[in-house]
C-alpha cells in the first residue's frame, strides 16, 4: 500500500511500526478522515460559542450558511489533498460569495478560523502514533481555493469524497444536533463514511451525559462509535425491533421531510412513541447504534433532489451495523447520479427485520401501494 509522505497532515511511515500498522483496506484515509472529522468538530464547537449574527449569510436557496461551514470544508479539504491529491470532492460549500468585496469581512474571518484550525496542535482524541499533526497556515487564495475544491460534479466511476461540513446547519444555529459528515466513494459506491457529532450524547439513555461522539464505518469493516473525548471504539449492530416497538427518527424541520405522512406511517405500523426529532446525520448515527429503530425522510412533494453529501456517510453507517437504506419507495440510493441522487426521494432506513414491513406502510400512506 502506498503511504502518501507529502508534508503536513500526510501519513508518515513512522507511525507505522509492526504493531501499530494497519493492513486493512481503506485504513490511511480512514485514519485522516478521522482526524480531518475531529478537528472540524472542535472547529465547529467553538465557533458555536462565538457566532455572532453577521457571520451568517442565506444561499439562493433560502438555506443559512456559517463561517463554521466555510472553514470546515477548508480545513477538511486542505487535509484530504496533503494526503490524497489527486481525489476530487464533492462538497456542499462554493466560495463564489467570499471572493467579491461585500464578502470581505467573513472572507477574513473565515481565513482565520481555518489557519487557527490548521495550526493547532493535536486535538482531543487524536491518536499522536499516526503522525498526522499540525499544518501549516495557508493564504487567503489558497483557503478559498481548498472550498472551491468541492464543486467536482460527482459520476459513476473512480474515487471521490464528500465533504458536508455543517450538516443541519439549522440545528447548528439553534445549538442542538449537527454533524460534520465526510465520505469516500469508490466507483459510485460509499466505502468510508465519517460523522462527528459534537452535541450528540454519547448514550442515548443518559441524555445529560458526556457528549460528542464520532461514527465510522469502512464497507466490510462494521461500523463503530467513538467519543470525541478519547479514542475507545465500540462496535455497533443494530437491534432486531418488531414494528410497533419502533421509534421515528425525522428531521426537525418540517419543510425537510414531511411529519405528516410519517405520522400516518407510524400509525400505519402501530407505533405509540412520539419521534425522536433531531437535525443532521446524527441520526444515521443514532440509528445505526439502536436508538429508534427506524429513519423516515419524508418527500414533502417540492421535487427537492436530496445531494449525496447528506447521506452518503450515514448509509453506510446503517449498513454496516446491520440495516436497510433505500429510497421512500424502496429503490437503493443511487450515489453516482452526480452531485444529486437524482430521482430518488426521500430514505427510509431501518433494520432488515422491519425495512419491507415499513415500506409496505409507506406505500399505504402514500396510496402508492399496488392494489391486488
Ligand atoms: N426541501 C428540502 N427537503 C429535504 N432536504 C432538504 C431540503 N432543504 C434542505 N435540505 C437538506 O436537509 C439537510 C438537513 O437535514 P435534516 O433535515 O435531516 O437536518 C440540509 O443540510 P445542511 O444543513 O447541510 O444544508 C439540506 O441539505
Ligand atoms: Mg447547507
Ligand atoms: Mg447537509
Ligand atoms: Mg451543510
Amino acid at each position: 500500500m502506498r503511504i502518501p509522505v507529502r508534508g503536513i497532515f500526510t501519513l508518515t511511515t513512522r507511525s507505522y511500526s509492526s504493531t501499530t500498522m494497519s493492513t486493512s483496506q481503506f485504513a490511511l484515509e480512514r485514519q485522516l478522515g478521522l482526524s480531518a472529522v475531529r478537528r472540524a468538530c472542535a472547529l465547529t464547537s467553538s465557533v458555536f460559542n462565538k457566532l455572532i449574527k453577521n457571520e451568517t449569510l442565506t444561499k439562493g436557496d433560502k438555506s443559512p450558511v456559517t463561517v463554521g461551514d466555510y472553514a470546515a470544508q477548508a480545513l477538511i479539504s486542505v487535509m484530504l489533498k496533503n494526503s490524497f491529491p489527486q481525489d476530487p470532492i464533492v462538497g456542499e460549500e462554493d466560495a463564489a460569495e467570499l471572493r467579491v468585496e461585500e464578502g470581505r469581512v467573513l472572507r477574513e474571518r473565515i481565513i482565520e478560523l481555518a489557519n487557527e484550525a490548521l495550526v493547532a496542535p493535536f486535538v482531543e482524541g487524536d491518536k499522536p502514533e499516526w503522525g498526522i499533526g499540525p499544518g501549516q497556515a495557508k493564504t487567503s487564495a489558497e483557503l478559498l481555493d481548498a472550498i472551491d475544491r468541492g464543486n467536482y460534479d460527482g459520476g459513476r466511476t473512480g474515487r471521490m469524497w464528500t465533504i458536508d461540513p455543517i450538516d443541519g446547519t439549522k440545528g447548528f444555529l439553534r445549538g442542538e444536533q449537527y454533524a460534520v459528515c465526510l465520505s469516500l466513494l469508490v466507483d459510485a459506491r460509499v466505502q468510508l463514511g465519517i460523522i462527528g457529532c459534537p452535541n450528540l450524547p454519547v448514550d442515548a439513555t443518559k441524555p445529560d451525559g458526556e457528549r460528542g461522539c464520532i461514527f465510522v464505518a469502512v464497507r466490510g469493516q462494521g461500523c463503530q462509535q467513538i467519543p470525541l473525548s478519547g479514542y475507545t471504539e465500540t462496535t455497533l449492530r443494530m437491534p432486531a425491533f418488531t414494528p410497533s416497538s419502533l421509534n421515528t427518527l425525522e428531521s426537525v424541520e418540517a419543510l425537510h421531510s414531511s411529519h405528516s405522512t410519517a405520522d400516518t406511517i407510524a400509525s400505519i405500523l402501530g407505533i405509540t412513541r412520539p419521534p425522536l426529532r433531531m437535525d443532521s446525520q446524527a441520526k444515521y448515527g443514532c440509528l445505526a447504534r439502536g436508538d429508534g429503530g427506524l429513519y423516515l425522510r419524508m418527500p414533502t412533494g417540492v421535487g427537492y433532489r436530496e445531494k449525496i453529501w447528506d447521506h452518503a456517510p450515514g448509509a453506510i453507517l446503517v449498513e454496516e451495523a446491520g440495516g436497510i437504506v433505500t429510497d421512500s419507495r424502496g429503490v437503493p440510493l443511487d450515489f453516482g447520479l452526480g452531485r444529486t441522487l437524482g430521482e430518488n426521494f426521500g430514505v427510509v432506513a431501518a433494520g432488515k427485520e422491519v425495512h419491507a414491513a415499513v415500506l409496505d406502510a409507506v406505500q399505504q400512506a402514500t396510496g402508492t401501494k399496488a392494489k391486488v
